[in-house]
Protein backbone atom coordinates (compact mmCIF):
# COMPACT_ATOMS: atom_id res chain seq x y z
CA UNK A 1 0.00 0.00 0.00
CA UNK A 2 1.80 3.14 -0.84
CA UNK A 3 2.17 5.62 1.57
CA UNK A 4 -0.02 8.52 0.23
CA UNK A 5 -2.98 6.32 0.34
CA UNK A 6 -3.36 5.74 3.71
CA UNK A 7 -6.38 6.49 5.20
CA UNK A 8 -6.70 7.41 8.98
CA UNK A 9 -8.98 9.30 11.54
CA UNK A 10 -11.28 9.27 13.98
CA UNK A 11 -14.87 8.35 14.23
CA UNK A 12 -17.49 7.74 17.15
CA UNK A 13 -20.99 6.16 17.44
CA UNK A 14 -24.11 8.16 18.20
CA UNK A 15 -27.02 7.60 18.81
CA UNK A 16 -29.78 7.42 21.83
CA UNK A 17 -29.64 5.45 25.07
CA UNK A 18 -29.45 1.89 24.35
CA UNK A 19 -29.34 2.38 20.58
CA UNK A 20 -25.98 -0.21 20.85
CA UNK A 21 -23.07 1.95 20.66
CA UNK A 22 -20.95 0.31 23.00
CA UNK A 23 -21.35 -3.35 22.06
CA UNK A 24 -20.68 -2.01 17.97
CA UNK A 25 -17.97 -0.38 18.78
CA UNK A 26 -16.49 -3.71 20.83
CA UNK A 27 -17.97 -5.74 17.72
CA UNK A 28 -15.46 -3.78 15.57
CA UNK A 29 -12.85 -3.92 17.69
CA UNK A 30 -12.61 -7.52 18.78
CA UNK A 31 -12.10 -6.97 22.20
CA UNK A 32 -13.99 -5.28 25.08
CA UNK A 33 -12.89 -2.11 26.00
CA UNK A 34 -16.07 0.25 26.22
CA UNK A 35 -18.05 -1.48 28.81
CA UNK A 36 -21.69 -2.20 28.06
CA UNK A 37 -24.87 -2.65 30.19
CA UNK A 38 -28.64 -3.06 29.03
CA UNK A 39 -28.88 -0.33 30.95
CA UNK A 40 -28.87 3.30 30.00
CA UNK A 41 -26.45 5.97 29.76
CA UNK A 42 -24.02 3.84 31.44
CA UNK A 43 -20.82 5.01 29.03
CA UNK A 44 -19.00 7.59 30.89
CA UNK A 45 -15.28 7.80 29.56
CA UNK A 46 -14.27 8.90 26.25
CA UNK A 47 -12.84 5.82 25.26
CA UNK A 48 -10.49 5.23 22.34
CA UNK A 49 -10.04 2.31 20.53
CA UNK A 50 -7.61 2.24 17.31
CA UNK A 51 -8.71 0.03 14.52
CA UNK A 52 -5.69 -1.09 12.45
CA UNK A 53 -5.87 -2.18 8.90
CA UNK A 54 -2.86 -2.71 6.12
CA UNK A 55 -4.54 0.90 4.27
CA UNK A 56 -5.98 2.24 6.94
CA UNK A 57 -6.44 3.27 10.64
CA UNK A 58 -9.74 3.87 12.53
CA UNK A 59 -9.67 5.48 15.97
CA UNK A 60 -13.07 5.02 17.62
CA UNK A 61 -14.43 7.67 20.26
CA UNK A 62 -16.66 6.14 22.50
CA UNK A 63 -19.16 8.92 23.90
CA UNK A 64 -21.88 8.65 26.43
CA UNK A 65 -25.44 9.51 25.24
CA UNK A 66 -26.44 12.93 24.89
CA UNK A 67 -29.54 13.36 27.11
CA UNK A 68 -31.69 16.08 29.22
CA UNK A 69 -29.02 17.63 31.74
CA UNK A 70 -30.37 17.70 35.15
CA UNK A 71 -27.11 17.78 37.15
CA UNK A 72 -23.80 19.20 36.70
CA UNK A 73 -22.76 15.62 35.31
CA UNK A 74 -25.28 15.67 33.02
CA UNK A 75 -24.01 19.09 31.71
CA UNK A 76 -20.36 17.66 31.63
CA UNK A 77 -21.43 14.69 29.83
CA UNK A 78 -22.95 16.98 27.20
CA UNK A 79 -20.45 19.23 26.36
CA UNK A 80 -18.03 16.12 26.04
CA UNK A 81 -20.35 14.68 23.59
CA UNK A 82 -20.25 17.72 21.72
CA UNK A 83 -16.64 18.39 21.81
CA UNK A 84 -16.17 14.72 20.52
CA UNK A 85 -18.96 15.49 18.03
CA UNK A 86 -17.17 18.48 16.62
CA UNK A 87 -13.55 16.86 16.09
CA UNK A 88 -14.44 13.60 14.26
CA UNK A 89 -14.29 13.17 10.96
CA UNK A 90 -16.73 10.72 10.20
CA UNK A 91 -19.88 10.15 12.94
CA UNK A 92 -22.24 6.52 12.89
CA UNK A 93 -26.03 7.57 13.56
CA UNK A 94 -26.88 4.62 15.78
CA UNK A 95 -30.59 3.59 14.91
CA UNK A 96 -31.81 0.57 16.64
CA UNK A 97 -33.78 -1.69 13.53
CA UNK A 98 -36.23 -3.19 16.31
CA UNK A 99 -37.51 0.49 17.51
CA UNK A 100 -39.48 3.26 15.30
CA UNK A 101 -37.67 6.17 14.33
CA UNK A 102 -38.20 8.60 16.70
CA UNK A 103 -37.77 12.53 17.74
CA UNK A 104 -34.86 11.63 19.96
CA UNK A 105 -33.47 10.30 16.31
CA UNK A 106 -34.58 13.67 14.51
CA UNK A 107 -32.99 15.79 16.86
CA UNK A 108 -29.10 13.96 17.29
CA UNK A 109 -29.45 13.77 13.82
CA UNK A 110 -30.24 17.65 13.24
CA UNK A 111 -27.00 18.35 15.63
CA UNK A 112 -24.74 16.59 13.77
CA UNK A 113 -25.65 18.01 10.64
CA UNK A 114 -24.04 20.83 11.16
CA UNK A 115 -20.89 19.34 11.92
CA UNK A 116 -17.77 18.89 9.50
CA UNK A 117 -17.73 14.98 10.04
CA UNK A 118 -19.26 12.80 7.21
CA UNK A 119 -22.75 10.88 8.52
CA UNK A 120 -23.21 7.48 8.49
CA UNK A 121 -26.76 5.97 9.32
CA UNK A 122 -26.34 2.93 11.19
CA UNK A 123 -29.29 0.74 11.35
CA UNK A 124 -28.09 -1.68 14.76
CA UNK A 125 -29.68 -5.02 16.35
CA UNK A 126 -30.94 -6.18 12.84
CA UNK A 127 -30.86 -9.91 14.08
CA UNK A 128 -33.92 -8.54 16.02
CA UNK A 129 -36.17 -8.13 13.02
CA UNK A 130 -37.35 -9.58 10.02
CA UNK A 131 -36.37 -8.66 6.56
CA UNK A 132 -39.48 -6.93 5.79
CA UNK A 133 -39.35 -4.90 9.00
CA UNK A 134 -35.64 -3.81 8.19
CA UNK A 135 -36.27 -2.46 4.25
CA UNK A 136 -39.00 -0.94 5.93
CA UNK A 137 -36.51 0.93 9.05
CA UNK A 138 -34.03 1.36 6.17
CA UNK A 139 -36.37 3.65 4.80
CA UNK A 140 -37.43 5.79 7.82
CA UNK A 141 -34.12 6.22 8.48
CA UNK A 142 -32.65 7.01 4.98
CA UNK A 143 -35.54 9.71 5.07
CA UNK A 144 -34.53 11.26 8.63
CA UNK A 145 -31.18 13.13 6.83
CA UNK A 146 -29.01 13.38 4.37
CA UNK A 147 -26.41 10.75 4.98
CA UNK A 148 -23.36 9.76 3.07
CA UNK A 149 -23.86 5.83 3.54
CA UNK A 150 -26.85 4.34 5.71
CA UNK A 151 -25.57 0.47 6.72
CA UNK A 152 -27.21 -2.04 8.55
CA UNK A 153 -25.57 -4.66 11.01
CA UNK A 154 -25.84 -6.50 14.04
CA UNK A 155 -22.78 -6.28 16.39
CA UNK A 156 -24.41 -9.31 18.45
CA UNK A 157 -24.41 -11.42 15.00
CA UNK A 158 -21.27 -10.12 13.44
CA UNK A 159 -23.14 -9.20 10.58
CA UNK A 160 -22.07 -6.20 8.14
CA UNK A 161 -19.48 -4.89 11.00
CA UNK A 162 -17.09 -5.20 7.83
CA UNK A 163 -19.17 -3.68 5.47
CA UNK A 164 -19.52 -0.98 8.33
CA UNK A 165 -15.97 -0.10 8.68
CA UNK A 166 -15.29 0.07 5.20
CA UNK A 167 -17.47 2.71 4.25
CA UNK A 168 -16.17 4.98 7.65
CA UNK A 169 -12.27 4.42 6.41
CA UNK A 170 -13.70 5.45 3.00
CA UNK A 171 -15.32 8.51 4.73
CA UNK A 172 -11.45 9.18 6.42
CA UNK A 173 -9.40 11.88 5.28
CA UNK A 174 -5.61 10.44 3.61
CA UNK A 175 -3.06 10.66 5.90
CA UNK A 176 -0.60 9.12 8.04
CA UNK A 177 -0.84 6.98 11.25
CA UNK A 178 -2.38 8.49 14.11
CA UNK A 179 -0.91 5.87 16.43
CA UNK A 180 1.69 3.09 16.56
CA UNK A 181 0.21 0.02 15.24
CA UNK A 182 0.82 -2.16 18.54
CA UNK A 183 -1.41 0.21 20.42
CA UNK A 184 -5.37 -0.57 21.16
CA UNK A 185 -6.53 2.24 23.25
CA UNK A 186 -4.72 5.42 24.85
CA UNK A 187 -7.10 5.09 27.93
CA UNK A 188 -5.00 5.00 31.25
CA UNK A 189 -5.26 1.44 32.68
CA UNK A 190 -7.02 3.13 35.48
CA UNK A 191 -9.90 4.07 33.72
CA UNK A 192 -10.42 1.00 32.27
CA UNK A 193 -10.17 -0.61 35.78
CA UNK A 194 -12.96 1.10 36.85
CA UNK A 195 -15.03 0.70 34.41
CA UNK A 196 -14.94 -2.94 34.83
CA UNK A 197 -15.20 -2.71 38.37
CA UNK A 198 -18.55 -0.23 37.68
CA UNK A 199 -19.85 -2.36 35.37
CA UNK A 200 -19.54 -5.49 37.56
CA UNK A 201 -21.69 -3.39 40.31
CA UNK A 202 -24.54 -2.37 37.92
CA UNK A 203 -24.79 -6.14 37.09
CA UNK A 204 -29.02 -7.07 38.30
CA UNK A 205 -29.56 -3.96 40.52
CA UNK A 206 -32.32 -1.46 40.19
CA UNK A 207 -32.90 0.77 37.20
CA UNK A 208 -32.38 3.80 39.66
CA UNK A 209 -28.92 2.51 40.44
CA UNK A 210 -26.99 3.62 37.45
CA UNK A 211 -26.47 6.85 37.93
CA UNK A 212 -25.44 6.42 41.51
CA UNK A 213 -22.36 4.33 41.08
CA UNK A 214 -18.80 6.00 40.95
CA UNK A 215 -16.11 3.97 40.67
CA UNK A 216 -12.44 5.39 41.29
CA UNK A 217 -9.39 3.01 41.66
CA UNK A 218 -7.15 4.68 44.30
CA UNK A 219 -3.71 2.34 43.22
CA UNK A 220 -2.52 -0.06 41.19
CA UNK A 221 0.49 -1.91 42.77
CA UNK A 222 2.64 -3.85 40.07
CA UNK A 223 4.21 -6.76 42.91
CA UNK A 224 6.71 -10.27 41.56
CA UNK A 225 3.68 -12.74 41.59
CA UNK A 226 0.49 -10.70 41.23
CA UNK A 227 -1.05 -6.81 41.13
CA UNK A 228 -2.95 -5.43 43.77
CA UNK A 229 -5.54 -3.13 43.20
CA UNK A 230 -7.60 -0.77 45.78
CA UNK A 231 -10.75 0.83 44.29
CA UNK A 232 -13.55 2.98 45.85
CA UNK A 233 -17.15 2.53 44.56
CA UNK A 234 -19.32 5.39 45.50
CA UNK A 235 -22.78 5.49 46.18
CA UNK A 236 -25.34 8.56 47.23
CA UNK A 237 -26.77 7.17 50.46
CA UNK A 238 -26.26 4.60 52.60
CA UNK A 239 -29.34 2.68 51.49
CA UNK A 240 -27.50 2.19 48.18
CA UNK A 241 -24.41 0.98 49.53
CA UNK A 242 -26.67 -1.94 51.24
CA UNK A 243 -27.76 -2.74 48.10
CA UNK A 244 -23.98 -2.69 46.42
CA UNK A 245 -22.68 -4.61 49.32
CA UNK A 246 -25.30 -7.37 49.90
CA UNK A 247 -26.31 -9.60 52.59
CA UNK A 248 -23.42 -10.91 54.48
CA UNK A 249 -21.49 -8.96 52.02
CA UNK A 250 -22.63 -11.44 49.27
CA UNK A 251 -22.89 -8.91 46.21
CA UNK A 252 -19.71 -7.19 46.91
CA UNK A 253 -18.23 -10.41 46.95
CA UNK A 254 -19.70 -11.19 43.31
CA UNK A 255 -18.95 -7.57 41.84
CA UNK A 256 -15.00 -8.44 43.21
CA UNK A 257 -15.30 -11.99 41.83
CA UNK A 258 -16.26 -10.96 38.47
CA UNK A 259 -14.08 -7.45 38.33
CA UNK A 260 -11.27 -9.31 39.29
CA UNK A 261 -11.21 -11.87 36.41
CA UNK A 262 -11.95 -9.04 33.72
CA UNK A 263 -8.51 -7.20 35.58
CA UNK A 264 -6.64 -10.40 35.24
CA UNK A 265 -7.66 -10.54 31.34
CA UNK A 266 -6.88 -6.86 30.87
CA UNK A 267 -3.30 -6.67 33.20
CA UNK A 268 -2.60 -10.64 32.19
CA UNK A 269 -0.99 -11.22 35.68
CA UNK A 270 -3.51 -12.57 38.69
CA UNK A 271 -5.35 -9.69 40.59
CA UNK A 272 -5.91 -9.02 44.33
CA UNK A 273 -8.67 -6.42 44.25
CA UNK A 274 -9.64 -4.55 47.58
CA UNK A 275 -13.22 -3.01 47.04
CA UNK A 276 -14.52 -0.24 49.53
CA UNK A 277 -18.34 0.55 49.16
CA UNK A 278 -18.30 4.61 50.46
CA UNK A 279 -21.39 6.93 50.31
CA UNK A 280 -20.13 10.58 48.82
CA UNK A 281 -23.49 12.26 48.89
CA UNK A 282 -24.63 14.15 46.23
CA UNK A 283 -21.46 13.31 44.16
CA UNK A 284 -22.78 14.25 40.80
CA UNK A 285 -23.20 17.33 42.08
CA UNK A 286 -20.09 18.09 43.52
CA UNK A 287 -17.72 19.42 41.40
CA UNK A 288 -14.55 18.55 42.86
CA UNK A 289 -15.65 14.80 43.60
CA UNK A 290 -16.81 15.10 39.88
CA UNK A 291 -13.09 16.17 38.77
CA UNK A 292 -11.84 13.19 41.29
CA UNK A 293 -13.99 11.10 39.65
CA UNK A 294 -12.48 12.14 36.03
CA UNK A 295 -15.54 14.12 34.84
N1 LIG B 1 -29.88 -8.43 19.79
C1 LIG B 1 -28.97 -7.46 19.79
N2 LIG B 1 -28.79 -6.71 20.88
C2 LIG B 1 -27.88 -5.72 20.87
C3 LIG B 1 -27.08 -5.46 19.70
N3 LIG B 1 -26.26 -4.42 19.99
C4 LIG B 1 -26.54 -4.06 21.27
N4 LIG B 1 -27.51 -4.83 21.80
C5 LIG B 1 -28.07 -4.74 23.17
O1 LIG B 1 -28.66 -3.47 23.37
C6 LIG B 1 -28.38 -2.99 24.70
C7 LIG B 1 -27.69 -1.64 24.65
O2 LIG B 1 -26.42 -1.77 24.05
P1 LIG B 1 -25.22 -0.75 24.36
O3 LIG B 1 -24.14 -1.10 23.41
O4 LIG B 1 -24.92 -0.70 25.81
O5 LIG B 1 -25.92 0.62 23.93
P2 LIG B 1 -25.34 2.11 23.97
O6 LIG B 1 -25.92 2.80 22.81
O7 LIG B 1 -23.86 2.09 24.09
O8 LIG B 1 -26.01 2.63 25.29
P3 LIG B 1 -25.67 3.91 26.19
O9 LIG B 1 -24.37 3.63 26.89
O10 LIG B 1 -26.84 3.91 27.10
O11 LIG B 1 -25.63 5.11 25.31
C8 LIG B 1 -27.55 -4.07 25.37
O12 LIG B 1 -28.41 -4.86 26.14
C9 LIG B 1 -26.97 -4.85 24.20
O13 LIG B 1 -26.71 -6.19 24.53
C10 LIG B 1 -27.28 -6.31 18.54
O14 LIG B 1 -26.64 -6.18 17.49
N5 LIG B 1 -28.24 -7.27 18.65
Amino acid sequence: MADDQFRAGFACFVGRPNAGKSTLTNAIIGQKIAITSNKPQTTRHIIRAVLHRPDAQLVLVDTPGLHRPKTLLGERLNDLVRTTWSEVDVIGLCIPADEPVGKGDKFIATEIAELKAKVVAVVTKTDLVSKQALAEQLLAVSQLGDFADVVPVSAVAGNQLDVLVDVMVGHLPKSPRLYPDDMLTDEPEHVLIAEMIREAALEGVRDELPHSIAVLVEEILPEERLTRVFADVYVERPSQKAIVIGAGGSRLKNIGATARAEIEDLLGTKVYLDLHVRVAKEWQRDPKLLRRLGF
